[in-house]
């Protein structure tokens, strides 16, 4: 049984893939001193039989890393590997420092790359929004950062004395009649309009198409709101973390 971990800026996500099936658990980045007692827990409930015999892990949370490490060591019968751009994923990158490049972006890369078997951008709607662009034969080519939607709405009620904290919706109208449908508004037809001028940019800058995929826990809101997906996957870097995993797994054999 394979264990994959997400460690965002929000939330640490977690995928057991038994047989078939996939198992998630999600907890947020201020309970991490509990992911050991809730990994026990989720073991007890659904796998009791199975032991974890491999874990894969993306962080781009540094200080986290380690300490989620240690937490789920005592459940782990075989090896444990954190990506990172050394990892063998079948990418290359093109970037001044790959070393730099956020780990989900990569693994959100690999993961689309395969899945088409062409160019493509992973739209990451999270704590950030992320473009991550993968070109001809593999090569990580870049792409975008803006801030994630509710990363955006809470910069008003932090920085604004009038603009209250939004819980973001789905915009019923782009014509907002009140500060909160204002808000609404404005960040989810903002980041619509952004996401889709970033990939016509590059599609212009690089002279060929991209196949879109996106994820990320803001995607129910903003998905009517974009124009082109051929993709929709909510679990695309846990299973970009099996992928990976299978990719290192055959390579050893
Ligand atoms: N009650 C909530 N608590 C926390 N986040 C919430 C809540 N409701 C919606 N969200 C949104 O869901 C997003 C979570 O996105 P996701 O599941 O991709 O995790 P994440 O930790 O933000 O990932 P990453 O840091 O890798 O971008 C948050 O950024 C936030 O915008
Ligand atoms: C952009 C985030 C925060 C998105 O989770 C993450 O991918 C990250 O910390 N990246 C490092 C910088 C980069 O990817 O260029
Ligand atoms: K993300």
């Amino acid at each position: 049984m394979l264990l994959a971990i997400d460690i965002g800026n929000t939330n640490i996500k977690l995928g057991l893939f038994c047989g078939g099936s996939l198992i998630k658990f999600s907890i947020a980045l201020a309970d991490s001193h509990l992911f050991g007692e809730g990994l026990g827990e989720l073991i007890r409930q659904n796998a009791a039989a199975e032991k974890i015999t491999a874990a894969m892990v993306s962080s781009v949370v540094p200080l986290l890393t380690g300490q989620i490490c240690s937490a789920l060591r005592p459940y782990l019968t075989g090896e444990l590997h954190i990506v990172s751009h050394r990892t063998n994923t079948g990418l290359s990158y093109s970037l001044h420092h790959p070393e730099r490049l956020g780990a989900d972006r990569l693994v959100a890369a690999a993961w689309a790359y395969h899945h088409f078997g062409a160019p493509s951008a992973v739209i990451d709607f999270g704590t950030a929004t992320t473009i991550s662009v993968t070109g001809h034969s593999g090569v990580f080519i870049g792409g975008a950062i803006i801030p994630g939607l509710r990363t955006m709405a809470r910069a008003f009620s932090e920085h604004t004395a009038a603009l209250p904290l939004v819980e973001l919706a789905m915009p019923l109208s782009a014509l907002g009649k009140d500060t909160r449908e204002a808000i609404i508004s404005g960040i989810v037809y903002g980041t619509a309009g952004a996401v889709s001028r970033i990939i016509y940019e590059i599609e212009m800058e690089i002279g060929y198409n991209l196949k879109i995929a996106i994820t990320g826990g803001n995607m129910p809101l903003i998905v009517p709101c974009l124009e082109r997906v051929d993709v929709a996957e909510p679990d695309l870097l846990l299973k970009g973390l099996k992928q990976i995993y299978e990719r290192m797994r055959q390579a050893w054999m």
